[in-house]
Formats: structure tokens, sequence, C-alpha cells
């Protein structure tokens, strides 16, 4: 048995040390790479990223204030380079954008062979262009959102109603928020709500979803060891992911049966995809719908939305909560503009100049999503250096919100910077602000996000007061951040309400 142990790890060793050499040989060479910390054998620079306390988008910023905005890292045998400016990202995510727009998929992802059907993660090619015109069309065009008024404002007020249920008591904020929008998105997606228990099923699947998403695995450091699966990090992911796609079979079969929820209105988006079926799985002449894709884009719409506006919530009440000068600010505009309404929509946003600021300047300092990656599909020039085919490509968005060259105290939460300069989320010529990232794989939920960020954190606001816990009020809120997917609070934010 020790023998046998001992031959599999010294094939191991050689597997890898021969995968680091030919890494090494093909990408050193004459190729001008940009530069970055020497990568030690086997591991490269994992522990440059990951030995500290600081999570990889602080380390990496860390490193790139040394190695410049333009760097090289290998993590394990995988070769990444990191741009952390706002002229580095304008070369990745325009100048090439059209060559660096691939995903090399995290293992955790071939979980349930998600990856395969997976918007986030298929190739910028017909599927992918396709999957995004049916999102973009069906679900997040203004005219659907338009119809979605009802939903978003049902979703609301049922928030509100739980908050009152509880008043005078702790809540915690992002749980609030979860159900609310898991609500909402339930109903955009099948027209149904959801019960109780299945929002409780939801949200644990969400946040465990979230973190392994992201998990720091030897799978795609090493690939050649990815069929072992390690950590289980995969298996894990297929759990959870299996879940939901029960919950989708679900509601495809109860619709197939004729069956629908009580706000079912022809043409919602299971409807579409459903009559793509019947049309042989073709959407502009691409064949690509079967039940697995089928479960794969509702899945990747449902999930994407929950912790991105949950997060970015819960982060905007942290920090009114300890600006109050900010949530006076706020709560002025909003019984100004809004008077006795008891509830934000987005027909309101335009007459909240500082609700908008708010959320830019939370989704500035608390980027939720951090880092975006990309895979270079061919190999591009960047500022003299050599990108080569293949390479994970990184954009540190965080990086970049928290630049001191861009931005005046950048750790400070001050939404007036938003209200003296414009910038949109569909990014600026300088590449400064972009939480939804740009160019061509930009954030495809981003008017639905729009319009939710708005609506909850308006009405959470409108007619409440909030005020944090005796403890927090003592001992200061703890701002630690946990990476997953997303970048969330790493202690849920609990905080008092009383109605006004
Ligand atoms: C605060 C809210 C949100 C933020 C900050 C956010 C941010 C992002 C970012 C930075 C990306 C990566 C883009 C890239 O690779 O260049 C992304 C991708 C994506 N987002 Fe969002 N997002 C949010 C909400 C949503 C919502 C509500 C949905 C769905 C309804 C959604 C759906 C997606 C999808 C499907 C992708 C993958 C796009 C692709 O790879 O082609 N997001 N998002």
């Amino acid at each position: 048995m020790a023998f046998v142990f001992l031959v599999c790890m010294s094939s191991l060793l050689v597997t890898l040390f021969s995968s680091y050499l030919y890494q090494v040989l093909l990408h050193g060479g004459n190729r001008r790479l940009p530069p970055g910390p020497v990568p030690l054998p086997l591991i490269g620079n994992l522990l440059d990223v990951a030995s500290s306390s600081m999570l990889p988008h602080r380390s990496l910023s860390r490193l790139a204030e040394r190695y410049g905005p333009l760097m090289t890292l290998r993590l394990g045998t995988a070769l990444v380079i990191v741009a952390s400016s706002p002229a580095a990202a304008r070369e990745v995510l325009r100048t090439h954008n059209a060559t660096i727009t691939g995903r090399n998929s995290p293992d955790a992802w071939n979980g349930m062979d998600h990856a395969a059907n997976s918007v986030f993660i298929l190739p910028p090619r017909r599927r992918w262009r396709a999957l995004r015109r049916i999102g973009a069309e069906h679900l997040l065009s203004p005219r659907r959102l338009d119809g979605l008024r009802p939903a978003m404002r049902a979703a609301v007020l049922d928030m509100r109603r739980r908050i009152v249920a509880v008043s005078e008591l702790p809540v915690e904020v992002g749980r609030v928020v979860f159900d609310a929008m898991a609500d909402f998105m339930w109903r955009a997606l099948f027209s149904s709500g959801l019960d109780a228990d299945t929002l409780h099923e939801l949200h644990g699947v969400a946040r465990e979803a979230a973190l392994l998403a992201l998990k720091p695995n030897v799978s795609d450091f090493f690939p050649a060891l990815a069929a072992l699966d390690l950590q289980g990090v995969r298996r894990s992911m297929a759990r959870q992911l299996g879940k939901v796609y029960k919950l989708i079979d679900h509601e495809i079969d109860q619709r197939k049966r004729g069956g629908a929820g009580d706000e079912h209105t022809a043409d919602d988006l299971l409807d579409v995809i459903l009559d793509m079926l019947q049309q042989e799985g073709k959407f502009d002449g691409v064949l690509m719908m079967n039940r697995d894709a089928m479960r794969a884009f509702l899945t990747d719409l449902f999930l994407a939305a929950m912790d991105t506006v949950t997060g970015a919530i819960e982060w905007a009440m942290a920090e009114l909560l300890q600006n109050p000068e900010a949530m006076k600010k706020q709560k002025v505009e909003l019984n100004s503009v809004l008077g006795s309404k008891t509830y934000v929509e987005y027909t309101d946003i335009d007459n909240l100049p500082y609700l908008q600021a708010v959320i830019k300047e939370t989704l500035r300092l608390h980027a939720v999503v951090p880092l975006v990656p990309n895979k270079a599909e061919d190999t591009v020039e960047i500022q003299g250096y050599t990108i080569p085919k293949g390479s994970t490509v990184i954009v540190n968005l965080w990086a970049i919100h928290h630049s001191a060259e861009v931005w005046t105290d950048p750790s400070k939460f001050i939404p007036e910077r938003f209200l003296c300069k414009e910038f949109h989320f569909q990014g600026t010529d300088h590449f400064e602000f972009m939480p939804f990232s740009a160019g061509r794989r930009i954030c495809l939920g981003l008017p639905l996000a729009n319009r939710m960020l708005h609506a909850l954190l308006g009405s959470l606001l409108h007619h409440f007061e909030w005020t944090l816990p005796q403890d927090a009020m003592e001992n200061g809120l703890d701002m630690s951040e946990k990476l997953g997917l997303t970048m969330s609070m790493a202690t849920p934010l609990q905080a008092i309400v009383k109605g006004m």
C-alpha cells in the first residue's frame, strides 16, 4: 500500500514539475511578459497571493503597487496577468476586448456539467451570444422590466411588511433583502412566488454556491489533478446546483402540464425558452436549448442576481449607519421627493440623485465583484508586453476603485463625489469606475440590478429609522470582507428598525 502511495506521489510530482517547466519554457523565452514576483517551483506565486491575511483583491492590489499595473503571476501551472489601473483595464476591456473575452472555467463550475451551458463560462461564440440575446430581450429589455413593475412593487412591499413585523428587534438586513430579491426573481423567471421553506433552502444554496464558485481550489492551479477533485469543491457545487435544478424542473414540468403561477402572463422567460425547445431548441439558427441548457441558464440568472444585489444593499446600509450625515441627507431627499408614498420604484430614480450617489459610492468602495477573470483567446501585445494565448487576464476592479491616483480619500465613503462628476454604470472612457465591468461581457443583469438596488435601498430607508445594536455602537461595526463569487460582509449586518 505504502509502495503504491509512493509511486502515485512521485508520478504526481513529476507531472507537476514537467508541467511547470513546460509553462516556464512556453511563456518565458523570448516573449516579454509583464513584470511580477519570482515564481517558486510548482506553486508559482500562490504564497504571494494567498499567504497574507488579505483577500486576493487586496493582496493583488498590493503586489501591483510593487510590480506595476500590468503584472504576471503563476498560480500553480496557471499563467495569470493582472490589470490594476484604468489604462490597463481599458486595454483589456476595450482595445483587445474581442480577443480577451474567454473564460478559464473554475473546476467548481463543472459540477453537474454546469460549465458546458453556463453563460458565465461559455466562450464568446454563437451559443454565448444567443443566450445573452435571449436574456437581454426577454427578461432585461426596458419593455420586459416595465412589465415586471407589479412584481417589483410586491417584493418591496412584502419586504417592508416583514420589517414592520420585527420592529425594534435586530434584523439581519441581508436576509430580508435576499428574501425580497429571491421572490422577485422567481416571479420574473417563472411568474410564481416562493414559500418560506423554499426561500430558506435557496438562501442556503446561494450562500454556499457563491463561496464554492471561486474557492481557491488545487484543481484550478494544477489542472492535471482536476479529475481527483481533491478538496471536493466540484462535488459540493454539484450538490448545490442540483437543488436549484430540482426546483426549476418542478416549474418546467408544472408549466408543461398547463399549470402556471397566478401572475403568469404569456411570454415570460420560461415560456420563451419552452417555445424554443419546441422549435428544435434553435435560436438565431443556433441549436442551443435542451433541458440541461435551459436549467443552467435559469440557474445562472437567479444566482447572479442574488448575492450581488443583497451584498450591495448590505454594504450600503452598513456605510449609512456609520455615516449619520449621509443617512440624514438621504432621508431628507426621500421625504421631499416621495412624501407619504411608502416605497421607491424605478420611475422615482431620476428624482433621487443622492440615492444614486449612495449606491455608486457603495459599489466603488465595496465592489461586490472585485475581480473579473477573462481568458486570452489569442496572443496580444499590451503596453509593450506579451499576453499569451490561454492565459487568464484578471481586471482588479477593486484596485482601480481604490486608486489614490484617481480618487481623493479612496477608502472613505463620500457619496458627494458622484454628485460633482457624472459616472455611468456602463463605464466611462477613462475606465476608473465600472462595478458591472465593461466590454462584451459586461454584466448582463445591469438594467435589472440598477432598478432593484434603488427600489430596495430607498424602500428600506423611507419611513424607517435604523440604528445599530448596542454592541456594534460600542465596539464598532465589523466591516471585514468575505470573498466568494461576490464580496460580502463577513459578519452579516444586524440593525434595529423603527417605523416613523
Ligand atoms: C449589484 C449588482 C451586480 C453587480 C455589481 C454585478 C457585476 C457583475 C460583473 C462585474 C460581472 C462580470 C463581467 C465581466 O466578466 O466582464 C457580471 C457578470 C454577469 N452578471 Fe452581474 N452584477 C450584478 C447583478 C446582476 C443581476 C441582477 C443579474 C441577473 C439578472 C446579473 C447577471 C450577470 C450575468 C449573467 C453575468 C455573466 C455575463 C457573461 O459572462 O457574459 N448580474 N456581473
